[in-house]
């Protein structure tokens, strides 16, 4: 049995800066991580790649192709769709070797409409499967945009779209905490609680449009409740107990993740009439 981690989120949130330091804490522990490069577009980054999407195919290349007509988000997309396609699927296997029991973090793009409703991703993690990989989508979000209410849902909200478009387990990691203040630490404390419902329609939704759609708020907030969907594990990558726990977390979803029998329970929704 083999084991990877697809490692999605927004672009800039952290992603690559989070595989580095995955393969880095794992080396004090006298482990393996290896990471593999999707991003068709990537720039730069620090860990050392088992393999690199960029060898089959780059983004400049798409975008520049006569007989093509892509900009950079649909060029994006030909290049991840070119990898699930025979010739992509060949190289991508030849690159991922066949070792038992290693676990491979793999680096993906951050244009999340790859993966929150687009088949892409779903295709890709279907292909590993049929490879013998046990595959766990870890969503990283930047803490720093995650201390008001309105973007703590709208961010959870893309981490349910892609648990649900995968359904592979899935852990919510928020990275930078390293530069969060005490009072944003504080008040991020605060949307890590049991009963995120509760809190994102009352006293911390101050706007008018939160008063306005208030109950809306609730019934998102409990569906985010309901599908466990609101525990993230906070990530400060110079810290190593903190690295540990993480991979702790993302060991035990890979090994007992697809175990586990999650129930949907019944939702009260609000009224249709009632403004919301
Ligand atoms: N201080 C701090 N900076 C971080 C952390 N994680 C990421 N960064 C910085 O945030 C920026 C973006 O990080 P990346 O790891 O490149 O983000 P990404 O999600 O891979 O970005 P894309 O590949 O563009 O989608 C870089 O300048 C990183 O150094 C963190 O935990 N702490």
């Amino acid at each position: 049995m083999r084991y990877c981690q697809l490692v999605l989120g927004p672009a800039g949130s952290g992603k690559s800066t989070y595989c580095a330091a995955l393969q880095k804490h794992a080396e004090t522990i006298n482990r393996v991580i290896n990471v593999v490069n999707l991003d068709p577009a990537a720039e730069a980054y620090t860990y050392s790649a088992m393999a690199d999407v960029r060898d089959l195919i780059q983004l400049d290349d798409v975008m520049q192709a006569d007989d093509l007509d892509f900009g950079p988000n649909g060029g994006l997309i030909f290049c991840m769709e070119y990898l699930t396609e025979p010739d992509g699927l060949d190289w991508f296997k030849e690159q991922l070797g066949d070792y038992d029991d290693d676990c491979i973090l793999f680096d993906c793009p951050g244009q999340i409409e790859l993966y929150t409703h687009m088949d892409v991703m779903k295709n890709l993690v279907h292909q590993l499967q049929s490879w013998d990989f046990r595959v766990c989508a870890v969503f990283v979000l930047d803490s720093v945009y995650m201390v008001d209410s309105a973007k703590f849902l709208s961010g959870s909200l893309a981490a349910l779209a892609t648990m649900v478009q995968l359904e592979v387990p899935h852990i919510n990691i928020l990275t930078k905490m390293d530069l969060l203040n005490k009072a944003a630490r504080e008040q991020l404390e605060v949307f890590l609680e049991p009963e995120i419902h509760e809190l994102l329609s009352s006293e911390h939704s101050v706007s008018k449009f939160n008063k306005k759609y208030q109950k809306l708020t609730y019934t998102l907030g409990k569906v985010l409740d309901d599908f466990s969907l609101v525990r993230y594990i906070p990530l400060n990558i110079n810290n190593e107990e903190s690295l540990m726990d993480v991979l702790i977390q993302t060991d035990f979803a890979l090994q007992y993740g697809e175990d586990i029998d999650v129930k949907t329970q019944d939702y009260e929704y609000p009224d249709a009439d009632d403004g919301t």
